[in-house]
Parts: structure tokens; sequence; C-alpha cells
């Protein structure tokens, strides 16, 4: 279960993530380095977590032309991300881009694995009134989510990121094989800050989220590593 838990690493340096990673050390969670930790400290720093044993989302959200998307995912590739992502709202043209860009970098180096290649939905911040009346999708949140995880299977994407209000949804249209990773993810009392779209991780688990994201309920608790135990404890209760 514990390995279900994704611990975004959202820090302004390598030192203040190691931190972290001394205070979890033992704990078999996966790792997730963001836009603001990759763009201090580099690949490095995801070679590191590697050579640390963990495994590795790389959430860069990438949301570019078809070209450029195939080769930041052959690089993403062959730096040994397990997985990384994309905007579904790039389309299918850059999301089959993606995969390609991976598959390319898989065919030239016999060592590398196969990454879990995610497309972003709405982010888990967006409400149905910020989706409507700024940025112009009419309907509601979950049928876009719908949409794009249905558009991101159709381009043989490995699954989506959503809200875990979302997962039941997606597993009864695209099959519970297809993977749902989810932030937007408090424990009863905490926070919630930007996030909109929000679960318990127990209620995530039990709705079928293959993978909790969770930031701040850890990096910024009093005793993190406490925080992560009480989090698993409650993935495996569910
Ligand atoms: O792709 C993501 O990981 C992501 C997508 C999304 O819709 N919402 C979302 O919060 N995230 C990331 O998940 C993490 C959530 O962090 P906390 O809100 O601190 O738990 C952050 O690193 C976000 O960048």
């Amino acid at each position: 279960m514990a390995n279900r838990l994704m611990v975004a690493l959202d820090y302004p340096d390598a030192e203040s993530a190691r931190a972290l990673l001394d205070k979890l050390d033992g704990i078999p969670c996966y790792m997730k380095v963001g836009m603001q930790l990759f763009y201090a400290a580099g690949p490095e720093f995801v070679r590191e977590l590697k050579a640390r044993g963990y495994s590795v989302f790389v959430d860069l959200k990438m949301h570019d032309i078809p070209n450029t998307v195939r080769g930041g995912a052959a690089s993403l590739t062959a730096l040994g991300a397990d997985m990384f992502n994309v905007h579904a709202a790039g389309g299918t043209a850059m999301m089959k881009a993606a995969r390609e860009g991976a598959e390319a970098a898989l065919a030239s180096s016999g060592s590398l694995r196969q990454p879990l290649i995610i497309a972003v939905t709405q982010l888990t911040s967006t409400d149905q009134a910020v989706m409507n009346g700024e940025i112009g999708i009419d309907g509601s949140v979950a049928d876009t989510v719908l949409r794009y995880a249905r558009l991101a299977q159709e381009a043989g994407l490995s699954g989506v990121v959503a809200s875990p209000q979302e997962s039941k949804a997606i597993a009864a249209a695209c099959g519970p094989g297809f993977v749902s990773v989810t932030p937007g993810i408090r424990p009863a009392g905490a926070e919630l800050g930007d996030q909109s779209r929000t679960m318990t991780p127990g209620q995530a688990i039990a709705s079928g989220s293959h993978y909790i994201v969770v930031g701040r309920p850890i990096t910024a608790a009093a005793d993190p590593r406490q925080a992560a135990l009480n989090i698993i404890e409650e993935m495996v209760q569910a």
C-alpha cells in the first residue's frame, strides 16, 4: 500500500528535499519531483532518488506541440522516470507523440523500463465555476475529466491525473487497469490550501485511486514521518 503513496517533493532545492527524505527513511513510497525542484535541482536529483531506490514521478505537465513533447518524453524516459505527465488538453496527437518519444528512448537503450505516461485532466485546484467561467469549458468538471480520460486512453497512455472524486467514473469509463493518479488529498481536518476537489486518503483508495499524491499534509506537518505513516495506515484500513 505504501508504494501507492506518492510524496510531492515541492521544495526549492535538493538540500531541503533531502531533509525530508531523511525523515521518511525506510517508508517505501514513490517520490514526485515537480517543477519547483526539477527547475532548481534538475535531472541530477532524479538520478539521486533513483540511486536511493525510489520510484520517481517526474511531474512537469508537458503541454506543447507534438514534436517538442516527443523530445521531452524521450529525455524523461532516458532519465529513468518511472512516471511522467502531459496535459490532455494538448490533444491526442500530442499525447501519442509522448508515447512515441518514450518508445524511441526505450528502443535505443536496452536497460530502461517503460514509464507510465499519465495525462493531466482538470487540475484539482479548478472548480466548476472557474472551469465554466474562466477557462471557458461548459458542462461539469466530471464530464470534462472523463472526456480527457477517454482521449488519453485512445492515445495509448497509461492513465490520468484527476481528483479522487472522479476515480470511480474513470474506472467505469476506461476500465480498472487505466491508472488514476490523484492529488487533492487532504486528511480529515487538514487545510485545503489551493485545492478544490479533495478527498481523504481513505476515501481516495476506497474510490479506486491507484496512487495518491500528497504534498503539504506531509511536508508541512510538524512530524512528516508520523503524518506519512498515518496516511499509509488510513490507506490500509480503506
Ligand atoms: O500532476 C500533479 O501531480 C497535480 C495535478 C493536479 O491536478 N493537482 C495537483 O495538486 N498536482 C500536484 O500534486 C501535488 C499536491 O500537493 P499538495 O496540495 O501540497 O498535497 C502538487 O505537487 C501538485 O503540483
